[in-house]
């Protein structure tokens, strides 16, 4: 009663056969000009709310955020993790430590020695190396080269070392989670989600159960390793710092234990590679496309790096307009259209529509991106739409690829220090360049739990301390 509006469901499959398989999101526009920002899907026989714009996005998960901060424990990566860890973990007890014990591990390595910043500055350095092998006119696809990289970021957190990228166990899991991704969010993924009848099959979707098994196996190994060789007191990683939480809560009432600990870990891999490794992508890809954005992002770097070789994180500040240019491509890029299902903790009200408790809430973060009143260029890649007529950085209200409210990002400041740092070293090092036998550039977006741009290929001229000082 009173539940919000929307499309007339069919039995089973509820409204799944009125969405376009391979890319919903008109279709969801169009039921928002229908039925208003806060409207009603059936997704199989589970209701669902979709949160169309900006204002309907704050409203349910920062104003009533306690309400909306739940997560769907019929998905197929609900089953696969048991709830366990940060994404998928429920809103309670479990989740709440565990989040606040990743944020402060991931704050703790901001500073000291190994800082963040340093590890992502040693990872941009294998990525230049790379590039600059590849300079001279060789196209090369930066796709594996980012997804590399951003995977290392997290595993030098996570393990304490970076590996090379030949390396065996590196390999293995990375490609396992690949792997694990191409099944856990595809169209077998729904059919395990609408049809809990068909999960006794040996259907594709059980071999993630098999490669979720591999994955764990292939981190408690390493656990194993820590467990023999730490110093209390001394944590190298964040492996360290949880066994030593462990420790700390061995005779309190505690969540943390070793399959909480893997899922955690499982988690950060999963949710910080294919994110911001896509968005250097389209990053890139507009950054060739867009010669005099390109030309202007270096002029601003080298006025503001002057002769300093390295790039600091603090440097951002007097780079508005790099700044403008890596938000913006975020804006286009649209990484999490979806963001990742919430459900409502408790039955509530929303805009005069009543929500019951457990009732899945998709937050249509794609809508709020592209929103004709908050973004004065909608719909093209315009480095304005976050600059002021002063030409200083403004962030507007409609900005959130990361979501909002309790469960908004945890790894946001960490992607927001990668992308900054490592496109900033790369444009101060390399002219990017549109291979010329490229043809026209396409930029639309590949639907997904990610979204991407399609495969490219991009070519790199090293910057010569002469072009770097005729910018100047
Ligand atoms: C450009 C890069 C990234 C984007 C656009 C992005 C976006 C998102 C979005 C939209 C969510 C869902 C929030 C919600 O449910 O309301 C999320 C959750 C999450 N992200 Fe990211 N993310 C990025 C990078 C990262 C990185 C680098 C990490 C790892 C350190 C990370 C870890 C997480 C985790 C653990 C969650 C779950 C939070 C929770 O449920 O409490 N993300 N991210």
């Amino acid at each position: 009663k009173n539940f919000p509006p929307g499309p007339t469901p069919v039995p089973l499959f509820g409204n799944l056969l009125q969405l376009d398989r391979t890319n919903p999101l008109k279709d969801l526009d169009k039921f928002a000009q229908q039925y208003g920002s806060v409207y009603s899907l059936y997704i199989g026989t589970q209701p669902a709310v979709v949160l169309t714009g900006h204002k309907a996005i704050k409203e349910a998960l920062v104003t009533q955020g306690v309400e909306f901060a739940g997560r769907p424990h019929t998905m197929l990566v609900s089953h696969l993790t048991q709830n366990k860890g940060v994404i998928m973990a429920n809103f309670g007890d479990s989740w709440q430590e565990h989040r606040r014990f990743a944020l402060t591990t991931l704050r703790n390595f901001g500073l000291g020695k190994s800082s963040m910043e340093q590890r992502i500055l040693e990872e941009v350095k294998y990525i230049c190396s790379l590039l600059e092998e590849s300079a001279g006119g060789k196209a090369i696809d930066p796709q594996y080269l980012f997804h590399q990289a951003a995977s290392n970021i997290i595993a030098s957190i996570i393990f304490g070392s970076r590996f090379s990228y030949q390396d065996e166990y590196f390999q293995t899991l990375v490609r396992t989670m690949e792997q694990l991704v191409k099944v856990a969010i595809g169209p077998w993924a729904m059919l395990y989600e609408v049809a809990p009848a068909l999960r006794i099959l040996p259907l594709p979707f059980r071999k993630c159960f098999e490669y979720f098994e591999q994955i764990k196996q292939h981190i408690l190994k390493v656990v194993g390793t820590h467990k023999m060789s730490r110093v209390p007191g001394e944590p190298r990683d964040l492996i360290d710092c949880y066994l030593e939480e462990m420790e700390k809560r061995a005779d309190q009432r505690t969540t943390f234990e070793d399959s909480q600990m893997v899922t955690l870990l499982f988690d950060l891999f999963m949710a910080g590679t294919d994110t911001t490794s896509n968005t250097l992508r389209t990053l890139t890809l507009y950054l060739m496309t867009h010669t005099y954005i390109q030309e202007r992002c270096q002029q601003e770097i080298d006025e503001v790096l002057g002769a300093r070789e390295h790039v600091a994180f603090e440097d951002r500040s007097a780079m508005p307009y790099v700044q403008a240019v890596i938000h913006e491509a975020q804006r286009v890029g649209d990484i999490a259209p979806l963001s990742v299902f919430h459900t409502t903790t408790t039955s509530t009200r929303l805009q005069g529509y009543s929500i019951p408790k457990g009732t899945i809430v998709i937050p249509y973060l794609s809508s709020a991106l592209r929103e004709e009143s908050q973004w004065k260029f909608p719909n093209e890649f315009n480095p304005q739409n976050f600059l002021n007529e002063n030409g200083e950085f403004v962030k507007p209200d409609a900005f959130m690829p990361f979501s909002v409210g309790s469960r908004v990002c945890l790894g946001e400041s960490l992607a927001r220090m990668e992308l900054f740092l490592i496109i900033v070293t790369i444009l101060r090092r390399f002219s990017l360049i549109w291979p010329e036998d490229a043809g026209v550039p396409d930029f639309s977006l590949i639907f997904g739990a990610t979204q991407s741009v399609k495969p490219y290929r991009l070519c790199v001229q090293p910057r010569t301390p002469e072009t770097t000082k005729k910018s100047q």
